[in-house]
């Protein structure tokens, strides 16, 4: 089997692609702190503990398994946190990458997958958006991530590091056989909020913003199911195993739901009311994110399967009613 690191392998979105990386043969080995990801989801493949800064711990990484390929999930990621302490993520992020591909390239490691963010785009007036819209990022987390991008491009000039760069929307949904799925303390996402507010582990969703120039007010976001967002990273893997060269694609639906429209679909989908509470907007959010995904369509051949709204929100209720790892 071929070894491929994935970073950030203990978190939500690396576990599914371990998930499916070991469904296709391959040998996901997982390269994570555990800062915010959980030993229980590394099911696939062998954990091997550390932090991405450290170089040393790298390199005997590398020397071990001898990847053919990173994909680079690890990061922090949320908004909020990157408002209030920017400096952890340039540190964590913007350092963590530039050690990581430093370690790649050293060990002759070439081929990377990357895992970037709609946040690089900032406020674009609700167009829709694609992989040459310029990014003008609102968040530290967002200027994190167009950082690092900017630094897989010179690593391409002067090293011939390949790469993938996807810049996903918003992700949701879990597993369908619930192995794996979203679990992050404190949750800042959408639908797990939503989901616990139905099943009364929080009293009430707070909807961050309601004067937004939406169709109801609130922020709209293109919601994309985890399943198939790490399908299109095998996808991507393979890209470059064939040789085609580094490519930037978003990963997106094209439809835009708002925070309301979303809260609808959760209660068609549990038959419950959820409790809300409106409240004021949440610093560093873009009023509307949405992307077309053409160009993963067309070249990777990439379709998604499970991203209606109704469908992430089933699964992802599934795994919740599992309690996540904490259970
Ligand atoms: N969830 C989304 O909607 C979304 C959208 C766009 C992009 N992304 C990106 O996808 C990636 C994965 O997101 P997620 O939701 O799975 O997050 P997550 O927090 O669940 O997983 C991130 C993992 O990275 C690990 N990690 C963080 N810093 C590390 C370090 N310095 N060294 C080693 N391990 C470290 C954490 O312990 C965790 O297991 C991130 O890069 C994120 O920015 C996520
Ligand atoms: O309790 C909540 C939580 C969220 N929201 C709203 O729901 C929408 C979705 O919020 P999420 O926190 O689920 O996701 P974000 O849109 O903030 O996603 C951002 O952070 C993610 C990582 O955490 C990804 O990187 C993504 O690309 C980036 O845009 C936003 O309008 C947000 O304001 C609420 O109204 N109430």
């Amino acid at each position: 089997m071929t070894p491929i690191l994935v970073t950030g392998g203990a978190g939500y979105i690396g576990s599914h692609a371990c998930k499916v990386l070991a469904r296709e043969g391959y040998l996901p080995v997982t390269f994570d702190s555990l800062v915010t990801g959980w030993s229980q989801a590394v099911k696939f493949g062998p954990l091997e503990q550390g932090d991405l800064t450290d170089r040393a711990r790298l390199d005997e990484v590398f020397a071990r398994w001898k990847p053919a390929a990173v994909m680079h999930f690890a990061a922090l990621s949320q908004v909020g946190e990157a408002m209030a302490q920017p400096g952890r993520y340039w540190r964590n992020n913007v350092q963590g990458s530039l050690t990581l591909i430093e370690a790649a390239v050293a060990a002759g490691c070439k081929d990377f997958v990357f895992s970037s963010t709609c946040a690089t785009y900032g406020d674009q007036d609700g167009v829709l958006l694609d992989e040459d819209t310029p990014q003008a990022p609102l968040n530290a987390y967002g200027a994190s991530k167009r950082a690092i991008e900017d630094m897989l491009r010179d690593f391409a000039a002067s090293d011939g590091l390949n790469h993938v760069i996807f810049r996903y929307f918003n992700v949701a949904g879990a597993d369908p056989e619930a192995e794996v799925g979203e679990f992050h303390q404190p949750e800042t996402h959408l639908i797990p909020l939503v989901l616990d507010a139905v099943a009364g582990r929080r009293a009430a969703l707070t909807v961050h913003g309601t004067d937004y120039p939406t169709r109801d007010g609130t922020a709209l976001r293109d919601y994309v199911h985890v399943m198939d967002l790490v399908e299109a990273h095998v996808a991507g893997l393979r890209w470059l195993q064939d040789g085609k060269g580094s490519r930037v694609f978003c990963l997106g639906t094209g439809t835009g739901f708002t925070v309301r429209e979303v809260i609808a679909a959760a209660e068609a989908v549990t038959g419950k009311v959820v409790p809300i509470t409106d409240g004021p907007r949440r610093a560093g959010d873009a009023v509307a994110l949405v992307s077309g995904s053409a160009r993963a369509k067309a070249e990777l051949g990439w379709q998604p399967k499970r991203s209606t709204m109704a469908q992430m929100i089933e699964d992802a209720a599934r795994w919740h009613r599992g309690n996540g790892y904490g259970a």
